[in-house]
C-alpha cells in the first residue's frame, strides 16, 4: 500500500506535527575543511518523514559534505543536526541505527555474489540470525535480482552494481536513506530502473535523501528539493514550484505570411491587457514568443483575435519552465522569488513560505 505522502500547502497545526515527526532537522550548519575550505554554510533544512528529498547542486556546491554531515560521517564545524529524534552528534550510534547510507562509490564486494553481499551487510548490521534468511530474499527482489543472486557481483553491471548497493544499506530496515549521487555515469535505461527501485521504497514509507546533478531525476522523483549553491540553500521547493516561480509559461505561435505578419501578430499580443504588464512578447521569424505566468490560459483569446484580424496560424505550443531554467535563474543570482527563509530555512514549516 502507497504510503500517506506529505501534504501540500499544510495548515499550521499539520506543520506542527510535521515539524515534530521530522526525519531530519539541520540547523546553521558550517562545515570547513582542515584546509580552510568552507564546503557547507548556514544550512538550514527540515525533512518530514516519509518525504523524498532531493539536494540538488553542481560539482563541488557542497552536496556530499552536507550528507555526510545529516549521516554522523563528518561532524560540523557549527550548527546542529537531530536525525529521528537523535542528536548527530551526541548519539551518533541510536542515528546511525535508523538510518542507511549509499555512497557516490559502489562498495559491493566484487568476489561475492549477490546474496553473500546482502548477508554480509546483515551481519555488519546486526540484523538478528533468525530474520536473516527472510530479509535477504526481501531485499534480492526489491533490487530485482532474485534471479541472479547467486552470480559473483563482479560480473553484474553497473546498473545492477548500484541496485545491490543500494539494498546493501537497507538491510536494518532504516526509516531513512541518504542516497549520494546514485545515478551518476548511467545509461537511461539502468537508471530507470533505478529509479523504479527508489520509488517502492519509498512507497514502502522510507524517508529517502537524494543528492544529485540531475535535473531531471529530481523532478522525476522529489517531493521537495533544495538547491544548493557554494555551500549555501540558494532555493527550496516542490519541483513544481521552483519552476513556476521562475517565469511561466512560453507560448509560441507560428503565423503564415513570414516575419512582417509575425510583427503585426505582436503588436496584437501587446495590445491592452491582453498578456498583462508583465509579458515579454518577442517575434522569431514567423514565430511570436510570448513569456507570462498565464500564458496557455490568455493564449485562447489571442488566438481568436489573430484569426478577428486575418492573420492565419500554422501552428502553436505552449512550454513550461523546466528544471534546467531553475538552475540557470540561480546561477544568475536571480533568487529573489524562491521564498528561502532569511536563515536559510527550508521546510514544511518555513516562514518564507516553500508552499
Ligand atoms: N576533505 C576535503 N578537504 C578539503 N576540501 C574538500 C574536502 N572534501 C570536499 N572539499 C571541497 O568542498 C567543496 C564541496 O565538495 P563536495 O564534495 O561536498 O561537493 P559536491 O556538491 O558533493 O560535489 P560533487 O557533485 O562533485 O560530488 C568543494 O570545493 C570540494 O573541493
Amino acid at each position: 500500500m502507497a504510503k500517506p505522502k506529505q501534504q501540500r500547502g499544510a495548515s499550521e497545526p499539520d506543520r506542527a506535527v510535521a515539524a515534530s515527526t521530522a526525519a531530519i532537522r539541520a540547523d546553521g550548519l558550517r562545515v570547513t575543511y582542515a584546509d580552510g575550505t568552507t564546503a557547507v554554510q548556514n544550512v538550514t533544512l527540515t525533512v518530514p518523514r516519509g518525504e523524498f528529498f532531493g539536494f540538488l547542486g553542481p560539482n563541488g556546491a557542497g552536496k556530499t559534505t552536507a550528507v555526510k554531515v545529516l549521516a554522523t560521517l563528518l561532524e560540523p564545524t557549527e550548527g546542529g543536526v537531530i536525525v529521528n529524534s537523535h542528536d548527530a552528534t551526541a548519539a551518533q550510534t541510536a542515528v546511525r541505527e535508523t538510518i542507511g547510507y549509499m555512497a557516490q562509490d559502489v562498495s559491493v564486494d566484487e568476489e561475492l555474489t549477490a546474496r553473500e553481499n546482502v548477508a554480509f551487510a546483515c551481519e555488519a548490521y546486526g540484523v538478528p540470525r533468525g530474520r536473516r534468511a527472510e530479509r535477504i530474499e526481501e531485499l534480492l527482489d526489491l533490487a530485482d535480482l532474485g534471479d541472479v543472486a547467486d552470480t559473483p557481483a563482479g560480473r553484474f553491471s553497473g546498473g545492477m552494481k548500484k541496485r545491490l548497493d543500494a539494498v546493501t544499506a537497507l538491510v536494518h530496515d532504516p526509516d531513512l536513506v541518504f542516497l549520494d549521487e546514485p545515478t551518476t555515469g548511467m545509461d537511461p535505461k539502468a537508471r530507470n530502473r533505478l529509479w523504479d527501485h527508489f520509488r517502492r521504497l519509498n512507497e514502502a514509507g522510507t524517508t529517502i535523501f537524494l543528492t544529485t546533478q540531475y535535473l531531471e531525476e529530481a523532478d522525476a522523483l522529489c517531493d521537495r528539493v533544495a538547491v544548493l549553491r557554494d555551500g549555501r540553500i540558494a532555493a527550496t521547493g516542490s519541483p513544481a514550484e521552483l519552476k513556476r516561480r521562475v517565469g511561466g509559461q512560453i507560448l509560441e505561435v507560428d503565423v503564415d505570411g513570414g516575419r512582417e505578419t509575425a510583427e503585426t501578430a505582436a503588436d496584437l499580443a501587446r495590445e491592452g491587457t491582453r498578456f498583462g504588464p508583465d509579458a515579454t512578447i518577442e517575434t522569431v521569424d514567423d514565430t511570436v514568443r510570448v513569456t507570462t505566468t498565464d500564458a496557455a490560459e490568455r493564449g485562447t483569446d489571442y488566438l481568436l483575435a489573430l484569426h478577428e484580424a486575418g492573420i492565419a496560424v500554422t501552428g502553436f505550443d505552449v512550454d513550461e519552465p523546466t528544471l534546467d531554467d531553475v538552475f540557470l535563474a540561480i546561477a544568475d543570482g536571480r533568487t529573489d522569488g524562491f521564498d528561502v527563509g532569511d536563515d536559510g530555512e527550508t521546510g514544511p514549516g518555513t516562514s518564507g513560505g516553500t508552499r
